[in-house]
């Protein structure tokens, strides 16, 4: 039988715990150790840095974020610097970014109280002030009333009215925008059906998603509107928010008011994507048109939120994806009433078919193969009308197609926007 002289648990403790805090910090430990406190340091280094930190059960990043929010719960600043330190200098593989770490804080401050959280920004900041130059991070003046929150970019309304609500994206690179896309909603639903896509497009363009009149938290004037009333809505958002042209992304509705916008206001559009859309309706459907506004009128949105949520996603996506639906089926049913079959109005009177060979800009025709409100024959005749139309069908997607099937979709969009 041999014996190892060697302490496996406090050798590994010792590499874990370097690779953590940094060479410099474990070796000034060791140094600084005497017959008072090497047992504890042997102790910690054992059971700490071996036994905790070397579980392979969470990634080492995370470890960080769970030690920064304890100590500073607890209040333990001499130990939260410490871990600051080491984080914001670790290793790629387990640093934290400064946004990672505003992160971790931010959230403290709901779950330790904000005069823990406001301590702990104090320190961060001393520490990125000393550390800034090393990670390349730089320190600047910003305003709090100009900073966006990153998954729904920053929120404002128009000044003139009808109020528009709207969100803009900034591009994530922080470089230069590449182009500016908006996003136009369907008829009953409203700006967040973008988030996802609106989320991907902003790694490098300005994003821009708006509520329609009568939809989501835009006003909602007297009806009925017209699409010139939607699409002249979108020219007053994106002169007051000096766009130049924009990529106009719209599906349903959306892609109503962007036909009539192209048509209208020439210059505010570089290019399209129209997804489940169409230029008008045959004269059979202003009949259901006109009974859905009086079926509303009658009893409310809920007289026909099973109808249209039977439109918006195939039996197979509502059977798989309940809380999708029910999200979509809340934003219907808190859409008011009279904004809705104002808007109703708009889409039964959309035509612009004879009109659109003049759009001379690029366009891709989304249209979903399961899609019966406006069906693929809908976007063919789009295309075919379109001088610089290009189409593509999404296969197991019907009405949302954007939604039924994001990557599809997105790949679509990111292919059409490399190509222009
Ligand atoms: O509400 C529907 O049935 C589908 C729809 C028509 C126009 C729109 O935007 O969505």
């Amino acid at each position: 039988m041999s014996y190892d002289p060697i302490d496996h648990d406090f050798e590994r403790g010792l590499h874990n715990r370097r690779g953590i805090l940094g060479d410099a910090w474990v070796a000034r430990s060791l140094n600084n150790a005497n017959n008072f406190n090497a047992d504890f340091q042997n102790l910690i280094t054992r059971f700490a840095w071996n036994e905790i930190w070397g579980r392979p059960g969470l990634e080492q990043k995370t470890r960080r974020a769970i030690v920064l929010s304890i100590t500073i719960a607890l209040g333990r600043w001499e130990e939260f610097d410490l871990h600051v330190r080491a984080a914001l200098l670790g290793e790629e593989s387990n640093r934290l970014t400064p946004d990672e770490l505003k992160e971790v804080l931010i959230q403290s401050a709901i779950y330790a109280g904000v005069p823990a959280a406001n301590t702990a920004f104090t320190h961060a900041l001393a520490i990125l002030r000393e550390v800034g130059a090393q990670i390349g991070y730089e320190l600047e003046a910003v305003a709090p009333a100009a900073t966006t929150h990153p998954g729904i970019g920053r929120e404002g309304r128009t000044t003139s009215l009808p109020y528009l609500h709207y969100s803009v994206r900034e591009p994530r690179n922080g470089k230069t925008p590449r182009r500016t896309i908006v996003l136009s909603h369907a008829l009953g639903c409203d700006l967040t059906m973008w988030d996802q896509l609106a989320n991907l497009l902003s790694e490098d363009s300005r994003v821009i998603a708006y509520d329609h009149r009568g939809h989501g938290a835009s006003d909602a004037p007297a009806g009925p509107y017209s699409m010139a009333d939607l699409a002249d809505d979108a020219a007053r958002l994106l002169r007051e928010l000096d766009t130049g042209p924009v990529t106009w992304i719209g599906l349903s509705m959306g892609g109503m008011v962007g036909q009539e916008l192209a048509l209208r206001h020439p210059s505010l559009v570089s290019a399209l994507v129209l997804a489940n859309t169409t230029s008008s309706y045959p004269a059979a459907a202003q009949a259901m048109w006109e009974q859905r506004i009086a079926t509303v009128r009658e009893g409310g949105l809920a007289a026909i939120a099973d109808a249209v949520m039977g439109r918006y996603f195939h039996d197979g996506f509502r059977a798989e994806h309940v809380a999708t639906v029910e999200r979509f089926r809340r934003r219907l049913l808190t859409t008011g009433p009279e904004g809705y079959v104002a808007c109703c109005a708009a889409v039964a009177g959309v035509n612009t078919t004879d009109r659109l060979p003049s759009i001379n800009v690029p366009a891709l025709v989304i249209a979903g193969e399961l899609d019966a409100g406006t069906p693929p024959a809908m976007a063919e005749e789009l295309a075919r009308q379109l001088p610089r139309a290009q189409l593509r069908l999404i296969a197991q997607a019907s009405h949302i197609s954007a939604i039924e099937q994001p990557s599809a979709f997105a790949a679509l969009v990111q292919e059409f926007l490399a190509s222009v």
